[in-house]
Protein backbone atom coordinates (compact mmCIF):
# COMPACT_ATOMS: atom_id res chain seq x y z
CA UNK A 1 0.00 0.00 0.00
CA UNK A 2 1.25 3.58 -0.96
CA UNK A 3 -0.94 6.48 0.09
CA UNK A 4 -0.73 9.95 1.20
CA UNK A 5 0.08 9.04 4.84
CA UNK A 6 2.33 6.12 3.67
CA UNK A 7 4.13 8.91 0.99
CA UNK A 8 4.56 11.67 3.64
CA UNK A 9 6.25 9.31 6.40
CA UNK A 10 9.04 8.70 3.58
CA UNK A 11 9.83 12.27 3.49
CA UNK A 12 11.68 14.64 5.70
CA UNK A 13 10.09 17.40 5.04
CA UNK A 14 6.65 16.23 4.44
CA UNK A 15 5.17 20.02 3.27
CA UNK A 16 6.81 19.49 0.19
CA UNK A 17 4.24 17.13 -0.50
CA UNK A 18 0.77 19.07 -1.41
CA UNK A 19 -2.38 18.39 -3.67
CA UNK A 20 -3.64 22.12 -3.69
CA UNK A 21 -2.84 24.31 -6.48
CA UNK A 22 -0.71 27.13 -6.34
CA UNK A 23 -2.27 29.62 -7.49
CA UNK A 24 -1.05 33.72 -7.79
CA UNK A 25 0.62 33.24 -4.82
CA UNK A 26 -1.59 31.44 -2.76
CA UNK A 27 -2.22 27.73 -1.79
CA UNK A 28 -5.72 26.29 -2.77
CA UNK A 29 -8.37 23.97 -3.56
CA UNK A 30 -10.32 24.25 -6.72
CA UNK A 31 -13.14 26.40 -5.65
CA UNK A 32 -15.28 24.10 -6.84
CA UNK A 33 -14.38 21.45 -4.41
CA UNK A 34 -13.60 19.23 -7.59
CA UNK A 35 -10.78 16.82 -7.34
CA UNK A 36 -8.69 14.31 -9.42
CA UNK A 37 -6.62 10.87 -8.09
CA UNK A 38 -3.22 10.17 -8.54
CA UNK A 39 -2.07 7.06 -8.20
CA UNK A 40 1.26 5.19 -7.65
CA UNK A 41 1.91 3.16 -11.03
CA UNK A 42 3.40 0.03 -9.37
CA UNK A 43 1.24 -0.73 -6.86
CA UNK A 44 -1.96 0.64 -8.61
CA UNK A 45 -2.87 2.36 -5.01
CA UNK A 46 -4.18 6.03 -4.88
CA UNK A 47 -1.62 8.23 -3.57
CA UNK A 48 -4.22 11.55 -3.03
CA UNK A 49 -6.52 13.90 -4.44
CA UNK A 50 -5.50 17.14 -6.17
CA UNK A 51 -6.75 20.35 -6.89
CA UNK A 52 -8.95 20.22 -10.56
CA UNK A 53 -8.77 23.59 -11.30
CA UNK A 54 -11.08 25.08 -13.94
CA UNK A 55 -10.33 27.20 -16.57
CA UNK A 56 -11.58 30.13 -15.54
CA UNK A 57 -8.91 29.68 -12.23
CA UNK A 58 -6.04 29.33 -14.87
CA UNK A 59 -7.19 32.79 -16.51
CA UNK A 60 -7.16 34.17 -12.64
CA UNK A 61 -3.76 32.75 -12.42
CA UNK A 62 -2.98 34.19 -15.76
CA UNK A 63 -4.32 38.11 -14.41
CA UNK A 64 -1.51 37.52 -11.17
CA UNK A 65 0.99 36.64 -13.71
CA UNK A 66 0.52 39.30 -15.86
CA UNK A 67 0.36 41.89 -13.10
CA UNK A 68 3.22 40.36 -10.92
CA UNK A 69 5.68 40.25 -13.95
CA UNK A 70 6.31 44.08 -14.79
CA UNK A 71 7.92 44.21 -11.55
CA UNK A 72 9.65 40.98 -12.01
CA UNK A 73 11.07 42.15 -14.45
CA UNK A 74 12.20 45.55 -13.11
CA UNK A 75 14.42 43.81 -10.90
CA UNK A 76 18.17 43.79 -11.68
CA UNK A 77 19.35 40.35 -13.38
CA UNK A 78 21.72 40.23 -10.27
CA UNK A 79 19.07 39.80 -8.06
CA UNK A 80 16.48 37.92 -10.13
CA UNK A 81 19.95 35.27 -10.41
CA UNK A 82 19.81 35.82 -6.74
CA UNK A 83 16.54 33.94 -6.37
CA UNK A 84 16.47 31.28 -8.82
CA UNK A 85 20.00 30.55 -7.19
CA UNK A 86 18.14 30.26 -3.86
CA UNK A 87 15.43 28.20 -5.54
CA UNK A 88 18.45 25.82 -6.84
CA UNK A 89 20.06 25.46 -3.64
CA UNK A 90 16.67 24.09 -2.46
CA UNK A 91 15.94 21.88 -5.06
CA UNK A 92 19.21 20.11 -4.28
CA UNK A 93 18.95 20.19 -0.45
CA UNK A 94 15.33 18.92 -1.07
CA UNK A 95 16.77 16.06 -3.78
CA UNK A 96 16.01 12.85 -1.98
CA UNK A 97 12.58 13.93 -1.15
CA UNK A 98 11.69 15.23 -4.65
CA UNK A 99 13.17 12.01 -6.15
CA UNK A 100 10.28 9.68 -3.64
CA UNK A 101 7.58 12.05 -4.31
CA UNK A 102 8.74 12.09 -8.43
CA UNK A 103 8.76 7.81 -8.17
CA UNK A 104 5.83 7.62 -6.41
CA UNK A 105 4.04 9.20 -8.91
CA UNK A 106 5.38 8.34 -11.87
CA UNK A 107 7.24 4.68 -11.00
CA UNK A 108 11.14 5.84 -12.22
CA UNK A 109 13.61 3.98 -9.99
CA UNK A 110 14.50 6.48 -7.15
CA UNK A 111 18.38 6.62 -8.44
CA UNK A 112 16.84 8.10 -11.92
CA UNK A 113 14.23 10.12 -9.70
CA UNK A 114 17.09 11.53 -7.66
CA UNK A 115 19.12 11.92 -11.15
CA UNK A 116 16.06 13.83 -12.26
CA UNK A 117 15.66 15.96 -9.46
CA UNK A 118 19.20 17.20 -9.72
CA UNK A 119 18.97 17.17 -13.69
CA UNK A 120 16.16 19.60 -13.65
CA UNK A 121 18.13 21.86 -10.35
CA UNK A 122 20.88 22.04 -13.01
CA UNK A 123 18.65 24.30 -15.84
CA UNK A 124 17.49 26.66 -12.77
CA UNK A 125 21.32 26.96 -11.93
CA UNK A 126 22.40 27.29 -15.16
CA UNK A 127 19.77 30.03 -15.85
CA UNK A 128 20.83 31.92 -12.49
CA UNK A 129 23.86 32.23 -14.26
CA UNK A 130 22.80 33.15 -17.86
CA UNK A 131 20.02 35.54 -16.23
CA UNK A 132 23.24 38.48 -16.05
CA UNK A 133 24.38 37.52 -20.13
CA UNK A 134 21.00 39.05 -21.57
CA UNK A 135 23.14 41.21 -24.12
CA UNK A 136 22.28 43.17 -26.93
CA UNK A 137 24.29 44.88 -29.61
CA UNK A 138 25.40 48.18 -30.56
CA UNK A 139 25.10 48.70 -35.04
CA UNK A 140 27.08 51.02 -37.06
CA UNK A 141 24.36 53.36 -37.80
CA UNK A 142 23.54 53.67 -41.59
CA UNK A 143 23.36 57.59 -41.79
CA UNK A 144 25.63 60.04 -39.85
CA UNK A 145 22.46 60.72 -37.27
CA UNK A 146 21.72 57.56 -36.71
CA UNK A 147 22.87 55.40 -33.95
CA UNK A 148 21.60 51.79 -33.94
CA UNK A 149 20.59 49.54 -30.67
CA UNK A 150 19.95 46.35 -29.63
CA UNK A 151 17.79 45.35 -27.16
CA UNK A 152 16.42 42.20 -25.71
CA UNK A 153 13.13 42.26 -23.35
CA UNK A 154 11.12 39.47 -21.12
CA UNK A 155 8.49 38.30 -23.76
CA UNK A 156 6.16 37.95 -20.74
CA UNK A 157 3.52 35.76 -19.60
CA UNK A 158 5.01 32.06 -20.82
CA UNK A 159 2.10 29.04 -20.55
CA UNK A 160 4.25 26.09 -20.28
CA UNK A 161 2.39 22.51 -20.80
CA UNK A 162 4.38 19.10 -19.23
CA UNK A 163 4.41 15.81 -19.89
CA UNK A 164 4.13 12.61 -17.01
CA UNK A 165 7.43 11.19 -17.96
CA UNK A 166 10.10 13.96 -16.18
CA UNK A 167 7.60 15.79 -14.21
CA UNK A 168 10.29 17.97 -12.54
CA UNK A 169 12.68 18.38 -14.60
CA UNK A 170 10.59 19.13 -18.17
CA UNK A 171 9.11 22.25 -15.99
CA UNK A 172 12.57 23.68 -14.60
CA UNK A 173 13.65 23.29 -17.83
CA UNK A 174 11.12 25.63 -18.57
CA UNK A 175 10.48 28.10 -15.71
CA UNK A 176 14.16 28.35 -15.44
CA UNK A 177 14.98 30.32 -18.15
CA UNK A 178 11.26 32.17 -18.10
CA UNK A 179 12.08 33.57 -14.73
CA UNK A 180 16.15 34.50 -15.47
CA UNK A 181 14.46 36.55 -18.87
CA UNK A 182 12.07 38.07 -16.48
CA UNK A 183 9.00 36.25 -17.54
CA UNK A 184 5.85 35.19 -15.60
CA UNK A 185 5.44 31.62 -15.25
CA UNK A 186 2.20 29.54 -15.35
CA UNK A 187 2.60 25.26 -16.03
CA UNK A 188 -0.06 22.98 -15.92
CA UNK A 189 1.33 19.59 -15.13
CA UNK A 190 0.45 16.38 -16.91
CA UNK A 191 -2.44 14.92 -14.60
CA UNK A 192 -0.43 11.60 -14.13
CA UNK A 193 2.41 13.63 -12.18
CA UNK A 194 1.35 16.80 -10.22
CA UNK A 195 2.87 16.46 -7.06
CA UNK A 196 6.76 17.20 -8.42
CA UNK A 197 5.12 20.18 -9.88
CA UNK A 198 3.70 21.09 -6.92
CA UNK A 199 6.59 20.57 -4.87
CA UNK A 200 8.51 22.63 -7.19
CA UNK A 201 6.30 25.72 -6.13
CA UNK A 202 6.58 25.15 -2.24
CA UNK A 203 10.39 25.62 -3.26
CA UNK A 204 9.72 28.25 -5.44
CA UNK A 205 7.30 30.40 -2.80
CA UNK A 206 10.40 29.60 -0.63
CA UNK A 207 12.33 30.79 -2.19
CA UNK A 208 11.42 33.96 -2.44
CA UNK A 209 9.98 34.19 -6.38
CA UNK A 210 7.33 36.93 -5.87
CA UNK A 211 3.66 35.69 -5.98
CA UNK A 212 2.19 35.42 -8.79
CA UNK A 213 5.24 35.33 -10.69
CA UNK A 214 5.13 31.44 -10.93
CA UNK A 215 1.90 29.33 -10.13
CA UNK A 216 1.28 25.66 -10.86
CA UNK A 217 -2.27 25.02 -11.63
CA UNK A 218 -3.08 21.34 -11.58
CA UNK A 219 -6.28 20.44 -13.77
CA UNK A 220 -7.59 17.48 -15.39
CA UNK A 221 -9.31 19.57 -18.52
CA UNK A 222 -5.87 19.34 -20.43
CA UNK A 223 -7.66 20.67 -23.61
CA UNK A 224 -9.47 23.24 -21.89
CA UNK A 225 -6.37 24.73 -20.37
CA UNK A 226 -4.41 24.31 -23.29
CA UNK A 227 -6.94 26.73 -25.06
CA UNK A 228 -6.93 29.48 -22.14
CA UNK A 229 -3.21 29.70 -22.45
CA UNK A 230 -3.58 29.46 -26.52
CA UNK A 231 -6.40 32.13 -26.36
CA UNK A 232 -5.83 34.41 -23.12
CA UNK A 233 -4.01 37.27 -24.66
CA UNK A 234 -1.93 37.88 -21.47
CA UNK A 235 -0.48 34.97 -22.52
CA UNK A 236 2.64 36.02 -25.06
CA UNK A 237 4.54 32.31 -25.25
CA UNK A 238 3.46 28.95 -25.06
CA UNK A 239 6.03 26.32 -24.40
CA UNK A 240 5.06 22.59 -24.28
CA UNK A 241 6.55 19.32 -24.00
CA UNK A 242 5.06 16.17 -24.61
CA UNK A 243 3.62 14.53 -28.32
CA UNK A 244 3.97 15.56 -31.71
CA UNK A 245 0.28 15.54 -32.10
CA UNK A 246 -0.84 17.79 -29.14
CA UNK A 247 2.02 19.97 -30.42
CA UNK A 248 0.17 20.55 -33.94
CA UNK A 249 -2.94 20.75 -31.60
CA UNK A 250 -1.57 23.57 -29.66
CA UNK A 251 0.20 25.21 -32.86
CA UNK A 252 -3.45 25.45 -34.74
CA UNK A 253 -5.03 26.97 -31.20
CA UNK A 254 -2.06 29.96 -31.34
CA UNK A 255 -2.57 30.71 -34.78
CA UNK A 256 -5.34 33.00 -34.66
CA UNK A 257 -2.84 35.17 -32.25
CA UNK A 258 0.48 34.54 -34.17
CA UNK A 259 1.83 33.14 -30.65
CA UNK A 260 4.89 32.76 -29.88
CA UNK A 261 5.61 28.70 -29.27
CA UNK A 262 8.30 26.71 -28.21
CA UNK A 263 7.80 22.48 -28.64
CA UNK A 264 9.57 20.00 -27.62
CA UNK A 265 7.77 16.80 -29.26
CA UNK A 266 7.96 13.09 -30.08
CA UNK A 267 10.96 11.48 -31.31
CA UNK A 268 12.22 8.30 -33.22
CA UNK A 269 15.46 8.06 -32.40
CA UNK A 270 17.90 5.37 -34.83
CA UNK A 271 20.67 3.76 -32.70
CA UNK A 272 23.44 3.07 -35.27
CA UNK A 273 26.35 0.70 -34.61
CA UNK A 274 28.82 -0.13 -37.39
CA UNK A 275 31.20 -3.00 -37.38
CA UNK A 276 33.99 -0.86 -36.28
CA UNK A 277 32.24 -0.04 -33.10
CA UNK A 278 33.37 -1.24 -29.36
CA UNK A 279 30.76 -3.52 -28.99
CA UNK A 280 30.99 -3.64 -25.30
CA UNK A 281 30.31 -0.06 -25.40
CA UNK A 282 27.77 0.25 -27.83
CA UNK A 283 25.25 -2.27 -26.08
CA UNK A 284 26.45 0.26 -22.48
CA UNK A 285 25.14 2.64 -24.83
CA UNK A 286 21.92 1.15 -25.82
CA UNK A 287 20.85 0.00 -22.42
CA UNK A 288 21.20 3.66 -20.89
CA UNK A 289 19.68 5.40 -24.17
CA UNK A 290 16.43 2.57 -24.72
CA UNK A 291 15.81 1.57 -21.25
CA UNK A 292 16.25 4.73 -19.58
CA UNK A 293 12.94 5.58 -17.57
CA UNK A 294 11.66 2.16 -18.68
CA UNK A 295 12.05 3.69 -22.72
CA UNK A 296 9.67 6.36 -22.06
CA UNK A 297 11.48 9.41 -23.01
CA UNK A 298 10.95 11.36 -26.23
CA UNK A 299 15.12 10.63 -27.03
CA UNK A 300 15.31 6.36 -25.89
CA UNK A 301 16.38 4.54 -28.98
CA UNK A 302 13.19 3.50 -30.67
CA UNK A 303 15.44 1.65 -33.54
CA UNK A 304 18.68 -0.38 -33.49
CA UNK A 305 20.46 -1.00 -36.74
CA UNK A 306 23.68 -3.16 -36.82
CA UNK A 307 25.28 -3.40 -39.61
CA UNK A 308 25.54 -7.08 -40.30
CA UNK A 309 29.01 -7.87 -39.59
CA UNK A 310 28.31 -7.37 -35.79
CA UNK A 311 24.66 -7.65 -35.92
CA UNK A 312 24.75 -11.42 -33.64
CA UNK A 313 27.26 -10.65 -31.42
CA UNK A 314 25.78 -7.29 -30.69
CA UNK A 315 22.53 -8.86 -30.12
CA UNK A 316 23.84 -11.57 -27.75
CA UNK A 317 25.76 -8.73 -25.97
CA UNK A 318 22.81 -6.79 -25.45
CA UNK A 319 20.48 -9.60 -24.23
CA UNK A 320 22.93 -10.98 -21.60
CA UNK A 321 23.35 -7.85 -20.14
CA UNK A 322 19.44 -6.73 -20.05
CA UNK A 323 19.50 -10.27 -18.53
CA UNK A 324 21.31 -8.72 -15.10
CA UNK A 325 18.81 -6.27 -14.66
CA UNK A 326 15.86 -6.01 -12.62
CA UNK A 327 12.30 -4.80 -12.78
CA UNK A 328 11.01 -3.55 -9.85
CA UNK A 329 9.14 -0.89 -7.62
CA UNK A 330 11.07 2.22 -7.95
CA UNK A 331 10.99 2.66 -4.33
CA UNK A 332 12.68 -0.43 -3.69
CA UNK A 333 16.84 -0.99 -3.45
CA UNK A 334 18.15 -2.19 -6.65
CA UNK A 335 15.64 -1.97 -9.27
CA UNK A 336 16.60 -1.14 -12.99
CA UNK A 337 13.32 -0.97 -14.36
CA UNK A 338 9.68 0.32 -12.95
CA UNK A 339 6.31 -0.33 -14.22
CA UNK A 340 5.05 2.04 -17.71
CA UNK A 341 2.74 4.70 -16.74
CA UNK A 342 0.11 2.85 -17.16
CA UNK A 343 -1.97 -0.25 -19.00
CA UNK A 344 -2.21 2.13 -22.02
CA UNK A 345 1.22 2.15 -22.49
CA UNK A 346 1.34 -1.63 -21.50
CA UNK A 347 -0.65 -1.93 -24.52
CA UNK A 348 1.11 0.51 -26.76
CA UNK A 349 4.61 -1.61 -26.40
CA UNK A 350 2.07 -4.65 -27.06
CA UNK A 351 0.71 -4.24 -30.13
CA UNK A 352 4.25 -3.32 -31.62
CA UNK A 353 5.16 -6.62 -30.69
CA UNK A 354 2.58 -8.35 -31.86
CA UNK A 355 2.33 -6.27 -35.44
CA UNK A 356 6.75 -7.19 -35.63
CA UNK A 357 5.56 -10.98 -35.13
CA UNK A 358 3.43 -10.84 -37.68
CA UNK A 359 6.07 -9.37 -39.96
CA UNK A 360 8.62 -11.87 -39.51
CA UNK A 361 10.41 -10.77 -36.47
CA UNK A 362 11.58 -12.85 -33.64
CA UNK A 363 11.02 -11.93 -29.78
CA UNK A 364 14.67 -13.14 -28.53
CA UNK A 365 14.16 -11.87 -24.80
CA UNK A 366 11.20 -10.71 -22.93
CA UNK A 367 7.80 -10.23 -24.86
CA UNK A 368 5.51 -10.29 -22.02
CA UNK A 369 4.08 -8.64 -19.17
CA UNK A 370 6.25 -8.88 -16.35
CA UNK A 371 5.20 -11.86 -13.90
CA UNK A 372 4.96 -8.72 -11.27
CA UNK A 373 1.23 -7.83 -13.13
CA UNK A 374 0.24 -4.75 -13.43
CA UNK A 375 2.12 -2.25 -15.93
CA UNK A 376 5.40 -3.75 -15.30
CA UNK A 377 6.72 -5.37 -18.53
CA UNK A 378 9.80 -7.19 -19.43
CA UNK A 379 12.56 -5.68 -21.11
CA UNK A 380 12.26 -7.27 -24.64
CA UNK A 381 14.42 -7.51 -27.45
CA UNK A 382 13.51 -8.47 -31.12
CA UNK A 383 15.37 -9.33 -33.63
CA UNK A 384 14.47 -9.64 -37.79
CA UNK A 385 13.19 -5.63 -37.29
CA UNK A 386 12.54 -3.98 -40.62
CA UNK A 387 11.17 -0.67 -41.93
CA UNK A 388 7.07 -2.17 -42.34
CA UNK A 389 6.87 -2.41 -39.04
CA UNK A 390 5.41 -0.41 -36.50
CA UNK A 391 7.76 0.77 -34.61
CA UNK A 392 10.07 1.61 -37.51
CA UNK A 393 7.57 4.73 -37.80
CA UNK A 394 5.97 4.98 -34.21
CA UNK A 395 7.40 5.86 -30.77
CA UNK A 396 6.93 2.51 -28.82
CA UNK A 397 7.76 4.72 -25.33
CA UNK A 398 8.29 1.23 -23.80
CA UNK A 399 10.95 -1.46 -22.75
CA UNK A 400 11.34 -2.96 -26.15
CA UNK A 401 14.63 -3.19 -28.17
CA UNK A 402 13.88 -3.55 -32.35
CA UNK A 403 17.03 -4.63 -34.00
CA UNK A 404 17.41 -4.14 -37.49
CA UNK A 405 20.26 -5.37 -39.57
CA UNK A 406 22.34 -3.50 -42.40
CA UNK A 407 24.98 -3.62 -44.82
CA UNK A 408 26.44 -0.01 -46.15
CA UNK A 409 26.77 3.60 -43.80
CA UNK A 410 24.65 4.99 -47.05
CA UNK A 411 22.03 2.04 -46.15
CA UNK A 412 22.15 3.28 -42.22
CA UNK A 413 21.44 6.68 -42.88
CA UNK A 414 18.58 6.21 -45.20
CA UNK A 415 16.75 4.07 -42.92
CA UNK A 416 18.06 6.32 -40.21
CA UNK A 417 17.01 9.88 -41.83
CA UNK A 418 13.31 7.38 -42.96
CA UNK A 419 11.01 9.61 -39.95
CA UNK A 420 8.99 12.79 -39.76
CA UNK A 421 10.49 13.05 -36.55
CA UNK A 422 14.32 14.86 -36.13
CA UNK A 423 14.89 14.99 -32.10
CA UNK A 424 17.81 12.62 -31.24
CA UNK A 425 19.56 10.03 -32.95
CA UNK A 426 23.14 7.92 -32.16
CA UNK A 427 25.54 6.00 -33.38
CA UNK A 428 28.77 4.16 -32.35
CA UNK A 429 31.97 3.88 -35.25
CA UNK A 430 35.64 4.50 -34.71
CA UNK A 431 36.65 5.83 -38.23
CA UNK A 432 37.12 9.52 -38.18
CA UNK A 433 35.93 10.20 -40.89
CA UNK A 434 32.82 8.02 -40.83
CA UNK A 435 32.24 10.24 -37.85
CA UNK A 436 32.00 13.00 -39.52
CA UNK A 437 30.09 11.89 -42.59
CA UNK A 438 27.12 9.89 -40.50
CA UNK A 439 27.31 13.09 -38.05
CA UNK A 440 26.57 15.49 -40.47
CA UNK A 441 24.15 13.30 -42.83
CA UNK A 442 22.03 12.69 -39.62
CA UNK A 443 18.37 14.82 -39.65
CA UNK A 444 18.00 15.59 -36.23
CA UNK A 445 17.80 18.50 -33.53
CA UNK A 446 20.88 15.68 -31.28
CA UNK A 447 23.66 13.08 -32.59
CA UNK A 448 25.59 11.49 -29.76
CA UNK A 449 28.83 9.47 -30.91
CA UNK A 450 29.82 6.81 -29.09
CA UNK A 451 27.29 7.46 -26.36
CA UNK A 452 24.05 6.98 -25.16
CA UNK A 453 22.96 9.93 -23.13
CA UNK A 454 22.91 13.47 -24.82
CA UNK A 455 21.35 15.45 -21.77
CA UNK A 456 23.15 18.19 -20.01
CA UNK A 457 21.90 22.00 -18.94
CA UNK A 458 25.01 23.34 -21.05
CA UNK A 459 23.71 22.39 -24.50
CA UNK A 460 20.49 22.85 -26.46
CA UNK A 461 18.39 20.35 -26.49
CA UNK A 462 15.42 20.21 -29.56
CA UNK A 463 14.44 18.75 -32.25
CA UNK A 464 14.04 19.50 -36.28
CA UNK A 465 11.14 18.43 -38.59
CA UNK A 466 8.23 17.62 -36.88
CA UNK A 467 10.10 16.80 -33.45
CA UNK A 468 9.02 20.81 -32.37
CA UNK A 469 10.72 23.99 -32.11
CA UNK A 470 13.30 26.42 -30.41
CA UNK A 471 15.97 24.62 -27.69
CA UNK A 472 15.92 24.22 -24.47
CA UNK A 473 19.00 24.51 -22.31
CA UNK A 474 22.66 25.75 -23.21
CA UNK A 475 22.78 29.46 -24.11
CA UNK A 476 20.30 29.20 -26.60
CA UNK A 477 16.98 28.59 -24.53
CA UNK A 478 16.82 32.03 -22.73
CA UNK A 479 16.04 33.46 -26.30
CA UNK A 480 13.15 31.32 -26.64
CA UNK A 481 12.05 34.04 -23.41
CA UNK A 482 13.04 37.46 -25.09
CA UNK A 483 11.95 39.44 -27.52
CA UNK A 484 14.63 41.48 -29.80
CA UNK A 485 14.34 44.85 -30.04
CA UNK A 486 15.48 47.26 -32.55
CA UNK A 487 16.40 51.09 -31.41
CA UNK A 488 16.86 53.65 -33.89
CA UNK A 489 18.41 56.86 -32.38
CA UNK A 490 18.10 60.03 -34.47
CA UNK A 491 20.99 62.45 -33.30
CA UNK A 492 20.94 66.02 -34.09
CA UNK A 493 24.12 67.85 -34.69
CA UNK A 494 24.71 70.62 -31.94
CA UNK A 495 22.94 73.69 -32.92
N1 LIG B 1 10.72 16.46 -26.92
C1 LIG B 1 10.74 16.25 -25.63
O1 LIG B 1 11.58 16.78 -24.88
C2 LIG B 1 9.70 15.35 -25.03
C3 LIG B 1 8.70 14.76 -25.78
N2 LIG B 1 7.77 13.95 -25.17
C4 LIG B 1 6.77 13.26 -25.99
O2 LIG B 1 5.49 13.24 -25.29
C5 LIG B 1 4.86 11.97 -25.48
C6 LIG B 1 4.65 11.30 -24.17
O3 LIG B 1 4.25 12.18 -23.20
P1 LIG B 1 2.71 12.40 -22.98
O4 LIG B 1 2.51 13.13 -21.71
O5 LIG B 1 1.95 11.13 -23.15
O6 LIG B 1 2.33 13.34 -24.18
P2 LIG B 1 0.98 14.10 -24.45
O7 LIG B 1 1.25 14.95 -25.59
O8 LIG B 1 -0.20 13.19 -24.48
O9 LIG B 1 0.76 15.02 -23.14
C7 LIG B 1 1.67 16.03 -22.87
C8 LIG B 1 0.94 17.08 -22.04
O10 LIG B 1 -0.05 17.68 -22.85
C9 LIG B 1 -1.33 17.62 -22.20
N3 LIG B 1 -2.36 17.55 -23.21
C10 LIG B 1 -2.92 16.48 -23.78
N4 LIG B 1 -3.84 16.85 -24.70
C11 LIG B 1 -3.86 18.21 -24.69
C12 LIG B 1 -4.59 19.22 -25.41
N5 LIG B 1 -5.50 18.90 -26.33
N6 LIG B 1 -4.33 20.52 -25.15
C13 LIG B 1 -3.41 20.87 -24.21
N7 LIG B 1 -2.70 19.97 -23.50
C14 LIG B 1 -2.92 18.67 -23.75
C15 LIG B 1 -1.21 16.39 -21.34
O11 LIG B 1 -2.15 16.46 -20.32
P3 LIG B 1 -2.73 15.12 -19.65
O12 LIG B 1 -1.67 14.08 -19.71
O13 LIG B 1 -3.10 15.51 -18.26
O14 LIG B 1 -3.93 14.77 -20.45
C16 LIG B 1 0.20 16.51 -20.83
O15 LIG B 1 0.28 17.43 -19.78
C17 LIG B 1 5.77 11.19 -26.35
O16 LIG B 1 5.41 11.38 -27.68
C18 LIG B 1 7.14 11.82 -26.12
O17 LIG B 1 8.00 11.62 -27.19
C19 LIG B 1 7.75 13.72 -23.84
C20 LIG B 1 8.75 14.30 -23.08
C21 LIG B 1 9.81 15.12 -23.61
O1 LIG C 1 11.06 14.00 -21.58
C1 LIG C 1 12.06 13.62 -22.10
O2 LIG C 1 12.11 12.63 -22.81
C2 LIG C 1 13.31 14.36 -21.80
O3 LIG C 1 13.48 15.43 -22.68
C3 LIG C 1 14.44 13.41 -21.90
S1 LIG C 1 15.86 14.06 -21.23
O4 LIG C 1 15.85 15.53 -21.35
O5 LIG C 1 15.89 13.65 -19.82
O6 LIG C 1 16.90 13.45 -22.04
Amino acid sequence: MLDRTDLAALLRDPDLLTGRAYLAGDWADAASGQTFEVRNPARGDVLMQVADLSRAEVARAIDAAHDAQKAWAARTAKDRAQVLRRWFELLMEHREDLGRILTAEQGKPLAEAEGEVAYGASFVEWFAEEAKRVYGDTIPGHAPDKRIQVIRQPIGVAAAITPWNFPNAMITRKAGPALAAGCAFVVRPASLTPLSALALGVLADRAGIPKGVFSVLPSSDSSGVGQEFCENPKVAKITFTGSTEVGRILLRQSADQIKKCSMELGGNAPFIVFDDADLDDAVEGAIACKFRNAGQTCVCANRIYVQAGVYNAFADKLQARLARMSVGDGLEEGTDFGPLIDMAAVEKVEAHIADARDKGAEVVMGGARHDKGGSFFQPTVVTGATQDMAFATEETFGPLAPLFRFDTEEEAIALANDTIFGLASYFYANDLSRVTRVSEALEYGIVGVNTGLISTEVAPFGGVKQSGLGREGSRYGIDEFLEMKYVCLSVKPEA
